[in-house]
C-alpha cells in the first residue's frame, strides 16, 4: 500500500513545475538519497509544466507524487497523488468542495489506491497557498493542536504544518509531535540551513524541502543528510 510507504518518508524534496529548472539539478536531487519526490505549487501549475518534471524524474527509481492544486493539471503516471484539504479554512471549496467536483468528473477512472489525503494547516500569512485557500493563519498552538487530534480521528495519511516560504515555530511543532500517533507528521516552510533542519527533524516525522532548491541547490542537497541524521521523536 503506498499510504504505508508515505508514512516511512524522513525528507522529501518538493519541486515547483512553475519554477525552470537544470537536468542536472533534477539529476542532483533524484540521487540525493531523499525518500521521495513532490511536485507541487499553487501559481501556474499546468499539465504541461508538470507533465515535463514527471518525464524527467521517470529516468529515475525515487517514487514521485504529484501534489494536486488544480484539477486540470492532472498528469497520469505519477507514483501517487497526494490531495491536500485545507483545515484552517472557513472556504468549504478547500477542504472538500473542489475534491467532490474533481471525483464527480473523474467519476470510476480514480486510482484510488494511489490518492493520499493531506490535511494542511497553513500558518504563513504571506504564502501564496494561504491567500488562495484564504487560509486563517493566526493559529495558537492549541488551535493546531486539535487539528491534529482531528486528523488522527479521521486517519488522514499527513498531517502537515505548513510555514510556505517562511520558517516556522519550533515550539508549535513539538507540541504538535505527540499528538500524531498514526498519522504521518509533515513539517514544511523555510528550511536553509543546517540548525533549522535538525530542529524540525527532531519533532516532525517528515520535513519538506522546496525553496532552498532553487535559492541554494548545494545547501539543499545537504537537508538530506541533516534531517536523516537526527532520530526523530520517540526513537531511541
Ligand atoms: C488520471 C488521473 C491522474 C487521475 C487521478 C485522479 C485523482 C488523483 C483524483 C483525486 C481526486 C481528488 C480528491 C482531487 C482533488 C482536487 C483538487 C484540485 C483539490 C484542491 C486541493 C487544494 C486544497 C489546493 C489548494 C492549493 C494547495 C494546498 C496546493 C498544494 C501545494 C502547496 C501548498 C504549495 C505551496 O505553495 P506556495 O509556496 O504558497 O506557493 P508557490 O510554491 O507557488 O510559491
Ligand atoms: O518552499 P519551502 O519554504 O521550503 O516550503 C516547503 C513546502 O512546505 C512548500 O509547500
Ligand atoms: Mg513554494
Amino acid at each position: 500500500m503506498l499510504r504505508e510507504q508515505v508514512k516511512k518518508w524522513r525528507h522529501v524534496f518538493k519541486l515547483d513545475p512553475a519554477k525552470p529548472i537544470t537536468d542536472d539539478a533534477i539529476h542532483q536531487i533524484a540521487t540525493s538519497n531523499t525518500d521521495a519526490i513532490i511536485i507541487g505549487g499553487t501559481d501556474d501549475i499546468t499539465f504541461q509544466n508538470t507533465a515535463y518534471l514527471l518525464s524527467k524524474l521517470r529516468n529515475y527509481s525515487i517514487p514521485y507524487y504529484q501534489e494536486i492544486s488544480t484539477s486540470t493539471s492532472l498528469v497520469p503516471g505519477f507514483t501517487g497523488y497526494l490531495t491536500p484539504t485545507i483545515f484552517n479554512t472557513n472556504d468549504a471549496k478547500w477542504i472538500l468542495g473542489i475534491h467532490h467536483q474533481t471525483i464527480k468528473a473523474f467519476g470510476s477512472f480514480i486510482p484510488w489506491d494511489q490518492v493520499i489525503l493531506e490535511a494542511y494547516v497553513v500558518l504563513n500569512p504571506d504564502a501564496k497557498v494561504a491567500k488562495r485557500t484564504n487560509a486563517n493563519t493566526n493559529q495558537q498552538i492549541s488551535d493546531v493542536i486539535a487539528y491534529a487530534r482531528m486528523a488522527e480521528w479521521l486517519q488522514i495519511p499527513i498531517f502537515y504544518v505548513e510555514y510556505s516560504g517562511t520558517y516556522g515555530l519550533v515550539d508549535l511543532v513539538r507540541e504538535v509531535s505527540p499528538i500524531l500517533q498514526n498519522t504521518h507528521f509533515c513539517y514544511g516552510g523555510g528550511i536553509s540551513n543546517q540548525q533549522q533542519a535538525e530542529e524540525m527533524a527532531a519533532w516532525a516525522d517528515m520535513v519538506v524541502v522546496g525553496n532552498l532548491i532553487y535559492d541554494d541547490l548545494n545547501q539543499a542537497i545537504q537537508t538530506v543528510k541533516w534531517i536523516k541524521s537526527i532520530k526523530k521523536r520517540g526513537e531511541s
